[in-house]
């Protein structure tokens, strides 16, 4: 399962995105450090096709797609050597898919700063340059290790080597790995087997309290020159308003400027930066919407949901959603002749509704 990971200054309001989204109550308190232990929770977006499909099925059960969220706590300058909470954070992080880089542009009489105004750009700065630090500690430990192997005369170790101290030199001027341009699948190879911190796709939440031009202004400066993705929300407010039915949430929302299902864009921008696509299949037990990377096989696909399905693997029979809908049922689908078998090697897309056969 795709991991998300939650991180920020202090006070950022980490945790309360995290209880947002999923459906753990862990504690947000007001003062920094109030996360000692990385909070796991699951985030789960409705896909309103599921629904359709479990009841033109009959299948008892809907399972909607999901991802994993961890709450991390708040990282401060130096962090990489160990200030705050320090490394053990550090190394939490390298175990999620996506980092999701929470940032006040809230103001607060309650709440602190760890560094007393609200400076979006300044703080983004300041998270970025732990992790880079922290990455660039990756590689030394690395680079020793292979600066040994090398003047053994080891070609590989060699190439290695030159390519870490390029990526040194690169992550030295403040730039993030993930634009570190790669020529090969060895250079590719190795830089992903250092699960560096700024080599993840890295969404930002903007943390507002409401969207007025200064709070707009604040987020474009801080945003100018890079190409990440990002959502502007208020964590507190969305919090609040949980329990209630979407269309009152949104009466709220509109109040702050925020319109929009900020769970539903957050997801969504989730499953374009880890370039996933969802499909739907459905038994008269369940019927469920998928995630899996693009570009993968029905053959994976199987195996996502069943080792055996994937062993026994004869073919899969696949309808786009919206086709489907055009004859209300599976079977009357097949009827017609709108349903398309499928070989192993068939291409997986968004939206699916895909049948295995299998040999038990
Ligand atoms: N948009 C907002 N407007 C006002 N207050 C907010 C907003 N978002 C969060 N807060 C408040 O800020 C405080 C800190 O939030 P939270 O505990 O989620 O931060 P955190 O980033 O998890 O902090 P830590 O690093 O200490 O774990 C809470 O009291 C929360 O209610
Ligand atoms: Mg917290």
């Amino acid at each position: 399962m795709e991991r998300v990971g939650i991180v920020g200054l202090p006070n950022a309001g980490k945790s309360s995105f995290f209880n947002f989204l999923t459906d753990n109550d862990v504690p947000a308190e007001s003062f920094p450090f109030c996360t000692i232990e990385p909070n796991v929770g699951v985030l789960v977006v409705p896909d309103e096709r599921v629904k359709i499909l479990a009841k033109n099925e009959g299948s008892k059960k809907v399972v909607h797609p999901f991802v994993e969220i961890v709450d991390i706590a708040g990282l401060v300058k130096g962090a990489s050597k160990g200030e705050g909470l320090g490394n053990q954070f550090l190394d939490h992080i390298s175990k999620v898919d996506v980092i999701a880089h929470v940032v006040r542009v809230f103001e607060s009489k309650t709440v602190s700063h760890p560094y007393q105004s609200v400076d979006p750009k300044r703080d983004i700065e300041i998270v970025e340059t732990e992790l880079i630090l922290k990455d660039l500690e990756t590689i030394q430990k690395r680079l020793e290790k292979r600066v040994k192997v090398a003047r053994t005369g080891d070609r590989d170790a060699k190439r290695e080597v030159e390519l870490l101290e390029a990526l040194q030199e690169f992550l030295s001027q403040g730039n993030r790995a993930s634009k570190f341009p790669r020529r090969d699948e060895f250079e590719e190879n190795l830089i992903r087997s250092l699960f560096l911190l700024t080599d993840k796709p890295q969404i930002f939440v903007f943390n507002v309290d409401e969207l007025d031009e200064e709070k707009k202004k604040l987020i474009e400066d801080a945003i100018k020159d890079r190409e990440e993705e990002y959502i502007i929300i208020n964590v507190k407010l969305e919090e609040e308003l949980k329990s209630l039915p979407e269309d009152e949430a949104e009466l709220f929302r509109a109040e702050y400027n925020l319109p929009g299902n900020k769970k539903k864009e957050f997801f969504e921008k989730i499953l374009k930066l880890l370039d996933l696509v969802r499909f739907l299949t459905a038994t008269q037990n369940e019927a469920r919407s998928w995630t899996i990377k693009r570009g993968a096989t029905a053959y994976e696909a199987a195996g996502l949901i069943h080792s055996d399905i994937q062993k026994g693997f004869i073919k899969a029979e696949v309808i786009p959603f919206e086709r489907y809908l055009e004859y209300g049922s599976f079977k009357k689908a097949r009827e017609a002749g709108a349903v398309e078998a499928h070989g192993k090697d068939y291409v997986v897309r968004e939206g699916d509704v895909i049948h295995f056969l299998f040999r038990a």
